[in-house]
């Protein structure tokens, strides 16, 4: 064999049946990840990271921004974690050229039972922080589903789940903030302290300061959720049923449906109870052999009844987490037979991170060209319209439907309307586009479009292809604006946010 014929057929391989990597070097090296950081951060935890320490770790984030304040500050600053640990699908390539500032801080610092909120360092993981609040009684008022989540990353961006469409976006249950800016002074922000910076960090993607903490509400919890799954073979039916589950005045406590096909999907409604009825049955979908949980929703749809079951709360806070969704597929196509699912379900899902890490160019390439991963927020009477164009762009199933409101609170997303509030609904697509004529970027750009046109917003983890007009056209940047033009030396320490999140512009 060649060189030329050697390298071909590891990228053959590496393509083909990535699983072969996955199995035989990611998943041993993310479980003895896994176990290394849970021991790690353990010790950090107990020997250095307790709360009494935050205002050190503070002090180290302001000596590095003062240092680059007495530099010749000729480049930008950005957080050093490495794009590849981050969750965000974009490509931080800034991460290269930018300052790194260390933003080390991973404790919980206060759980508060009587005001009940908690008060996290921007390096907290959803799967962290829901471990220690369970065993409390609590739970975050909206727990986004990915555990390797964080605080910050939530905080700059933004979070949405099934309970979004009674709480809001992670930004709308979040009461302070705590910043080192680009002076190096610290500030607390919330809505009656410095309410403007308060109200543009949420979508700021680090462009304003660099968070320290958040005080975030949280809710009682209950053991389990009671899940009911109704099944619907016309888009209008299912639509009609979602719209009208998320504007009750009492709604379900959890509200998500996933379609499988234009005209079929399954509406599941949900609430926390503290005893499994006799209703439906016990289902623990997080047990290591349990069948993934997007199949067996589709189980619902083939057998066309409506079902109950119960589901423990930690179970289905992380329903989508070991299938990634159903991306998982692509890259372990047999993850989900029973065989592998009892022998080896307990290693998975491989770390997010590694996958990231060790994706080979080829395979970059091929999610560029041929794989859709976004998240389109329209507000939800535009469901069925915009469920036609996402067919005709992208053909891409399952598609995951989400109802989540949108207070009409100052800041980059803004509502067209008076109300307090209004209603929106993310829709999911991640997979491979089976749509004639798919090109990444034209349909990709024919979707912005769609959703801009109908005063919608776009999820920033992954791309966007819009130009900076059209991009500022579908977020508000009047308070954005006058924030950046306040703070001294923010114009100089970050790009705008669209010099971070634009693949083009991003450097
Ligand atoms: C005492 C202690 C203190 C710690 N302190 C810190 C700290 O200060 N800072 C820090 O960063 N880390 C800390 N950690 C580590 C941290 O908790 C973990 O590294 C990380 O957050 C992973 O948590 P997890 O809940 O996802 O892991 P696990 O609960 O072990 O889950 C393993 C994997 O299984 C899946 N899974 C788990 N439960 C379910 C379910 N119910 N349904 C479906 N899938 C599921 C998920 O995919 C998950 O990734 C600490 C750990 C301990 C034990
Ligand atoms: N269910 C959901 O809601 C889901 C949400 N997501 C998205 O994933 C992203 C979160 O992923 P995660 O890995 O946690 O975060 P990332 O590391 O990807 O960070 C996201 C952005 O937040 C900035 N940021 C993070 N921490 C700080 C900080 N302490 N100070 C200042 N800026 C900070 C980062 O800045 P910098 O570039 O400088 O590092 C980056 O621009 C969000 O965009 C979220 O919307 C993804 C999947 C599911
Ligand atoms: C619920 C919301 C709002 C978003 C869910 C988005 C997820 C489906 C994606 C977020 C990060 C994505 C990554 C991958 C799959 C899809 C996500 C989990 C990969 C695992 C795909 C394979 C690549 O090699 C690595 C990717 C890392 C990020």
């Amino acid at each position: 064999m060649t060189a030329i014929e050697t390298e071909t057929f590891l990228e053959y391989i590496l393509v083909e049946h990535r699983w072969i990597i996955v199995m035989v070097a990611l998943l041993p090296i993310s479980l003895i990840w896994k176990i290394w950081s849970t021991f790690r951060n353990y010790v950090v935890f107990k020997l250095n990271s307790a709360p009494k320490m935050h205002i050190k770790k503070v002090k180290e984030v302001q000596s590095q921004v003062k240092a680059w304040l007495a530099g010749d500050r000729s480049t930008r600053l950005c957080t050093a974690r490495p794009g590849w640990q981050a969750m965000s699908f974009r490509q931080g390539i800034y991460k290269k050229t930018f300052t790194n500032i260390k933003v080390n801080l991973v404790d919980v610092l206060e759980v508060d039972m009587e005001n009940m909120t908690v008060r996290c360092e921007p390096l907290v993981t959803m799967g962290q922080l829901s471990r220690t609040l369970e065993p409390l009684g609590l739970a975050l008022a909206v727990v986004p589903e990915l555990d390797q989540l964080t605080v910050g990353g939530l905080v700059m961006g933004t979070g949405v789940e099934s309970s979004s469409h009674i709480y809001g976006l992670f930004q709308h249950f979040c009461l302070q903030y705590e910043l080192v800016l680009a002076d190096g002074s610290v500030v607390t922000c919330s809505k009656d302290e410095n309410p403007d910076l308060f109200y543009a960090v949420p979508w700021s993607y680090g462009t304003l300061g660099f968070l320290t903490s958040a005080v975030i509400k949280v809710v009682p919890a209950k053991k389990y959720i009671r899940l009911e799954y109704r099944p619907y073979n016309k888009l209008s039916e299912l639509s009609h049923h979602f719209i009208e589950e998320s504007l009750k005045d009492k709604p379900h406590e959890f509200i998500e449906a996933l379609l499988f096909t234009k005209n079929s999907g399954v509406l599941m409604t949900g609430n926390m109870v503290d005893k499994i009825g006799d209703d439906g049955k016990f289902n623990p979908i997080g047990k290591w052999y349990a069948e993934w949980f997007f199949k067996q929703v589709e189980r619902h749809l083939t057998n066309n009844r409506t079902a109950v079951e119960y589901i423990p709360l930690r179970d289905y806070y992380h329903r989508h987490t070991r299938s990634f969704f159903w991306e998982l597929q692509d890259i372990i196509p047999f993850g989900n037979h029973p065989i592998f699912r009892y022998l080896l379900g307990w290693l998975m899902p491989p770390e997010v991170s590694l996958l990231k890490l060790t994706q080979p160019e080829a395979v970059t390439k091929l999610y560029d060209k041929a794989h859709v991963i976004q998240d389109m927020l329209v507000p939800v009477e535009h469901l069925e319209k915009a469920i036609d164009v996402f067919h005709d762009e992208f053909e891409v199933y399952p598609i995951w439907l989400c109802p989540f409101r949108v207070f009409n609170h100052p800041g980059q997303l803004k509502i067209k309307t008076n109300a307090d509030s209004q209603m929106f609904v993310d829709i999911g697509v991640y997979g491979v586009p089976k749509a004639k004529g798919y090109e990444t970027v034209p349909s990709t750009r024919r979707i912005e479009a769609f959703v801009s046109k109908h005063d919608g917003f776009q999820m920033l983890y992954a791309d966007t292809y819009t130009t900076r007009e059209e991009f500022r056209a579908m977020f508000d940047h009047t308070l954005y604006d006058k924030v950046r033009d306040s703070l001294p030396y923010c114009k100089d320490a970050f790009p705008e946010i669209y010099g971070k999140v634009n693949r083009n512009v991003r450097k």
